[in-house]
Parts: C-alpha cells; structure tokens; sequence
C-alpha cells in the first residue's frame, strides 16, 4: 500500500477535527470533522483567517506572520485547552484544542496544526446529570444551591424553564437567601453559559460611577476619566449582566437603563458614537419595588420590562427542613477548607440552630458554621461553639425544642441521622427521643428511623425505667 496517497482518507477518518493554517494564520486544510464542527466546507475556509472561527483561545498578535501573527507560534504547543469558537451559524461552540507548530528543514515557522474536539455535547450531558441527579434526590445541590424541600424543588423548576430563554428575570427575597446564587445558576443553566456573567452591585456606587461602571466612558469624559474604559454592559456581550440591589439606581440611571434595554444600544458616557449590545439581562432585590414606585423613587416603565419572570428565594425560616442539609454542607466546606476533623453537629446545637429564626438567612448561617469551627476542636460542633445569639434565642423556650420533633422529615433525613450518631451513644439517643416524646415509643421509634419493637428492645437492654 502506498501509505502516502492514503494521508487525505485518514485524516477524514479522524473523529477529531483537523486543521492546518500557514504561518500567517490563514486556512490551508480541515479535515471532515473540522468541517462538521465550523460548518465552513474546506473550499469556504481555505486562505481565509482564522479569526473567522473568534476562538477565545487564541491570542492572536494580528503583526505580520510566525510570532508576530499569533501566540501559538512562540509557545509552540497549545495541549488540551477548553475554548469556544463560533460557528458558520453564529453559534458558540465549545472545543478542547491542541496545536503544534510546524517548520521547515531551516526551522522556519511554516504554520500550525490543530485538532478541536466539539465538548457541547458532554456540556449537555453534565446538565441532564445534573437534572437527573435532583430528580432521584442523589444530589444535594443545584448548581451549588442546596435545598430539598418542595419550595426550593419548585424554584430549581422555574430557573430551568426559564434558563434558556433571553426573558429579563427578577430575583426577589430577603438578604442572605441565595438571589446571587439563582442568578448564576440561571447564566450557567442556560445557553450563555459559556460567555461572561458580569455582576454589578448598584447599591455600592454613587451616581457618577455606576453610570460609567454600567455604560463605560470616553477620555476626557469628566476629570478623572484620562482613558477610554469599557463598562459592563459591553464586558457582558453575548452573556450575562446581573443587576443586584436594582431597587437602588438613581432615578437618572434609571432613564437610561431603560433606553439601553429597549434599544439594545448603549452609548460610553461622553461618546457619540452607540455601540450594539446583545446581553441577557438579570436583577435582583429585597426591597418592594412596587412601593418604590408608588413614592417616586423608581420607574414604572422600568420595573414591567425588568420584571418579566419573578422568582423568589425563600427565607431560611420557611423552609426549616433545609437547615440539616445546609448546616451538614457548611461544615463539609469548613472541614475541608480549614483541615479540622469535624464531621457533625451534637443533636442539642442541632436542636437550637433550627429554632433560630435566621435574619440573616443562609448567609448567617454559614458564618455560624465558620464562628463554631474556630471554636470546636473536637469531632461534633456543640451548643457551646455557637454564637451567643443562637443560644440566647431559645433559653427558656422549650417550645423551640418540641419543633424539631415534630417536624417528621427533619428525622428522616439521613444527614441528620449521621449527625445524631456522631454527637451521642445509642443510649443516649434512645433517652433523648424518649425525653421528646414523653415515653411514647412508638414517636420515639419514628424519631430514631427505627421499628417500635427495636425500641422497645433497646428499653430492655439499658433497662431504662419508663415513668
Ligand atoms: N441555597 C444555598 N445553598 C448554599 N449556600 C447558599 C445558599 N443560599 C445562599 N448561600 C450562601 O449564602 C451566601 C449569600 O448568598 P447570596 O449572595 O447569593 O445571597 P443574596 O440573596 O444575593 O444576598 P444579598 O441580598 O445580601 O446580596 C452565599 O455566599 C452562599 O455561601
């Protein structure tokens, strides 16, 4: 066989894509695969350049040929680097690249191959993982937000309906509930997840600044401004920009976030020149905005075209059957984070985090986590490791200490029976349900995940006198 005639049928028969470029960047060959992958055909792509694909992972210099033209040429290798190119149909593509250099007999740069490799479909599969994951509850989180219970189920359904349309989102709840969470779950659900998510907090700028942080500006556009700076409308093209605390922009702002959405154009402050931009548009709040409007303080017109889709994140304390898990997740992250072996939480500091109300949402309770794990140096976090808040919260309240009985699910969770058992003997968890429960065994075995019979054989074995 001459293997030379056979190199154009073995290189199609590659399931990686090919592509050869000369030494200025411009095509020379791609391989079946690089055709399917662009959908530029050979004919289309050959002398083009390849800036035409906009590959982010390129670093192209755009001087001349060899080193001066693209990075590539004076690294020399490029191994396994994800990136995005864009399609012939304007789509984005992920792909992992490799490339090599090429050179002459003189070691002259004559150009470069590259093999692409399309990811999209593996990026497709981690999201229905991901779905599949929740829908048999193997998982404990959705995109990092973690949470079981029906609300927080009803909320991940929303995000995922929404995710992959352009509909302006408005994410509602207290301080602390995880909106900045949502906001990302949303970018990374949805098809810009590959492109810039851009988050601006308008409640921390003044005036001035948020309009050139949002729009950017021109040299000489104010003292100060001594050069052009792009602003984050434009860093967020073709992705995300998520306006947090909206309720707070100045009603000068306002005005021209409204233009800037309607038109799709933004204009740097002292420029006369609009730029096109195509971002999808997300805000968040804890204020009421509708009563905003009703004082002057915020723009009707505005608030129907960002209020398209609300979603609202709940308040730790209307989904109390979440706290085992947040608090189980906390201290896995601590655990990891600062090397210390605590594994669980003893079932009376359980018992005195899920009767706090948490103002502060889920944001106070990390830093709860964070305060009890400078304290604790053993395996269980105790009540003795908590803020005094928390302890002061329920002293006295022996309701707050039947709530957890009550509430079945909280004892079904297994997270929160491993913590049990870190935190106490088998004795002592059987006294400790039968305490709840007032001797009634049958609630105690319910307490403990056990049959009434194996409590009632645990009575015998410690010989506990029932009253
Ligand atoms: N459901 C959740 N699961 C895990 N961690 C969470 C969750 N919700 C919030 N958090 C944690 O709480 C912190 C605060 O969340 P986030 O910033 O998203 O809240 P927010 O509602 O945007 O707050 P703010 O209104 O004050 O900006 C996060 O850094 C994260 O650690």
């Amino acid at each position: 066989m001459d293997i030379g005639k056979q190199w154009r049928h073995i290189i199609d028969s590659v399931q990686d894509g090919i592509i050869i470029v000369d030494e200025k960047g411009c095509f020379v060959a791609a391989n079946q695969t690089a055709q399917w992958i662009t959908g530029y055909t050979e004919e289309e792509l050959k002398g083009q350049s390849c800036r035409i694909l906009n590959c982010t992972g390129c670093k192209i210099i755009g001087k001349g040929k060899g080193k001066n033209w693209c990075g590539l040429f004076s690294q020399g290798l490029i191994r396994e680097k994800k990136c995005l190119i864009t399609n012939r149909q304007n789509r984005t593509i992920p792909i992992i690249k490799s490339a090599t250099v090429l050179f002459d007999d003189k070691k002259e740069i004559i150009g470069a191959v590259e093999t692409l490799k399309d990811i999209s479909e593996n990026i497709n599969y981690k999201n229905e993982l991901a779905s599949i994951k929740r829908m048999y509850h193997i998982d404990d989180g959705f995109h990092g937000i973690v949470g079981r219970t029906p609300v927080m189920q009803s909320l991940y359904e929303l995000i995922e309906s929404v995710a992959s349309q352009d509909t302006p989102v408005m994410i509602l709840g207290e301080s602390g509930t995880g909106k900045e969470m949502v906001a990302k779950a949303l970018h990374e659900t949805g098809e810009r997840a590959s492109k810039p998510f851009v988050k601006v907090n308008c409640a921390a700028l003044s005036e001035h600044i948020l309009e050139s942080e949002l729009f950017g500006h021109v040299k000489g556009a104010y003292t100060g401004a001594d050069s052009d700076r792009v602003g984050r409308f434009e860093a967020a093209h073709k992705g995300t920009i998520f306006l947090d605390e909206i309720g707070d922009i100045p009603l000068s702002v306002q005005v021209k976030l409204l233009r800037v959405l309607e038109e799709k154009m933004i204009q740097r402050v002292g420029a006369n020149k609009s730029i096109q931009i195509d971002v999808r548009i997300i805000t968040a709040t804890n204020k009421n905005l509708e009563q905003l409007i009703k004082d002057g303080l915020f723009r009707e017109d505005l608030f129907f075209r960002i209020n398209v889709f609300p979603l609202t994140c709940p308040p730790l304390r209307h989904r109390k059957d979440d706290i085992t898990l947040i608090i189980q997740h906390f201290i896995n992250f601590h655990a990891e984070k600062t090397g210390k072996n605590i594994l669980g939480i003893t079932p009376e500091a359980m018992r005195l985090m899920v009767a706090y109300p948490w103002p502060g949402n889920i944001r106070e309770l990390r830093n709860s986590i964070e305060y009890a794990f400078v304290l604790a140096r053993e395996k269980s976090i105790g009540p003795e490791h908590l803020p005094e808040k928390i302890i002061s919260h329920t002293s006295g309240e022996t309701g707050s200490l039947k709530y957890l009985a009550s509430k079945d699910t909280v004892f079904n969770d297994p997270t929160f029976e491993d913590t049990i058992k870190l935190g106490l003997s088998e004795k002592e968890k059987l006294l400790d349900a039968l305490r709840q429960t007032d001797g009634n065994q049958s609630r105690a075995a319910k307490i403990l995940g056990v049959s009434r019979i194996t409590v009632w054989k645990r009575i015998k074995k410690y010989g506990i006198q029932l009253k």
